[in-house]
């Protein structure tokens, strides 16, 4: 009998020195240290390039790598007419993913597969995504795109071209936090796909455009806005255990939780539930976050025998929606932190490339032979 490793569980195909997980522990580290010390000291910006380049970077390395973003934060004209033409009421998702394949149209050097272009790329991919994202959203709605500001970080500038007005710095700094825990995480479906595409020697457009729909699904990035679904359909506190319970009595899932890799908190949720915790305290309680400790609670007296606890996405829509974000927005903003990750890790896997191609048992059909069409039953 041969073994399937279903879903790929466990198949180990490549070395990394980016991201280490202990699921048993609820462990997380990028270049060994602890997400909750990112989370804590830490820019998008600057875990951004200590991925891209492999170390924690210098100061002057961490300045230019920051005026190269923001020197990239503008795009092209056309593409922001483009934007502005796609059907209203389309997914956030599927604009990105199309504005993102639109974008590699305008840069001449798109298709250029060797390490340096890969890297310039990325820089450029990282900068032009929050002005996608925004953009996308403005029109959307029927406003004008905000153009970006390079006075401002990657996390308030993105609020500001959302918004149209300058966040707090500390909404800034939460919304900074929150894409610091979203940058990168080993070789999820998305990450994989990315580098699934580019072992192709494909471009890395075309990489993280194949990523941006692996994202997409629920049971990846998707969950963070099916979770905000749940908190809507569920409506008050005093409605959550009822749900969850009946939910799981009917052997169906609650969105948010359980993990492929985690059999015990995600640390990530654990730093987001706490500023969750924080603004539903300084603004008085919000109802998504009692109804999220309810559900929490619930999950983990029946769930936690099967190593199923909350993920990322439990707790981030909480946090993105009280800083006034629509809640089709929390996937391109998984993507706005990812990016860095997928450019990262097929930056990594491309310098010792080889193509990726699994295989499948055969169980179809032997010894068959052609039946003409008239003789077919
Ligand atoms: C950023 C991220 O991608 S984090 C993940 C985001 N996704 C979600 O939150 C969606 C909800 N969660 C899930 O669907 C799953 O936990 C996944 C897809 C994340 C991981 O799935 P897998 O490792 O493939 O586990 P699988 O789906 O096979 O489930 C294993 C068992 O746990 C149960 N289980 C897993 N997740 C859940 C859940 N969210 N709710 C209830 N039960 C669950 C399954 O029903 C199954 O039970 P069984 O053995 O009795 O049949
Ligand atoms: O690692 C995974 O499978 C999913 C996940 O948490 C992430 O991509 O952040």
């Amino acid at each position: 009998m041969t073994n399937i490793a279903k879903g790929l569980e466990g198949v180990l195909f490549t070395e990394s020195k980016l991201t280490f997980i202990n699921g048993t522990e609820g462990i997380l580290t990028h270049l060994g240290i602890p997400i909750q010390e990112w989370a804590e000291n830490s820019t998008f910006e600057e875990l951004s390039l200590a991925l891209l380049s492999g170390h924690l970077p210098t100061a002057a390395e961490l300045a230019h790598f920051d005026s190269q973003l923001k020197a990239n934060r503008e795009i092209p004209a056309e593409l922001l007419t483009i934007i502005a033409g796609y059907p209203k009421g389309i997914s956030a998702m599927q604009a990105l993913r199309t504005a993102v394949s639109h974008l590699a149209l305008f840069d001449a050097d798109a298709e250029n597969t060797s390490a340096d272009a890969r890297m310039a790329i990325s820089i450029r991919l990282i900068a032009k995504m929050s002005t996608i994202i925004a953009a996308i959203r403005r029109t959307q709605q029927g406003l004008e795109p905000v153009a970006p500001r390079i006075d401002l970080t990657h996390a308030a500038n993105f609020l500001y071209m959302l918004h149209g007005e300058e966040p707090t710095p500390e909404q800034a700094r939460l919304f900074d936090i929150a894409l610091v825990l979203h940058v990168d995480h080993g070789m999820n479906a998305s990450t994989f796909t990315a580098i699934a595409t580019a072992s192709t020697l494909s471009d890395q457009y075309s990489a993280v455009v194949s990523a941006i729909g692996a994202l997409k699904g629920p049971l990846h990035g998707g969950a963070n806005e099916a979770v905000m679904d749940m908190l809507d359909e569920i409506g008050t506190p005093d409605k959550a255990a009822d749900f969850v319970n009946a939910k799981l009595d009917a052997k169906e899932k609650i969105m948010g939780v359980g993990h492929r890799v985690y059999k015990y908190f995600d640390p990530r949720s654990r730093v987001l539930r706490d500023y969750a915790a924080h603004v539903a305290e300084k603004q008085g309680k919000s109802h998504y976050y009692q109804i999220l400790e309810v559900i929490e609670k619930t999950v983990v007296d029946r769930l936690s025998s099967k190593g199923i606890y909350p993920n990322v996405d439990f707790y981030s829509g909480t946090v993105y929606s009280d800083l006034g974000i629509a809640k089709e927005y929390f996937t391109p903003i998984f993507a706005l932190a990812r990016i860095s990750g997928w450019c990262a890790s097929v930056n990594e896997y491309e310098r010792d490339n080889r193509l990726l191609r699994p295989d499948a048992v055969y169980s179809g059909a032997v010894d068959q032979h052609y039946v003409e069409l008239q003789d077919r039953q």
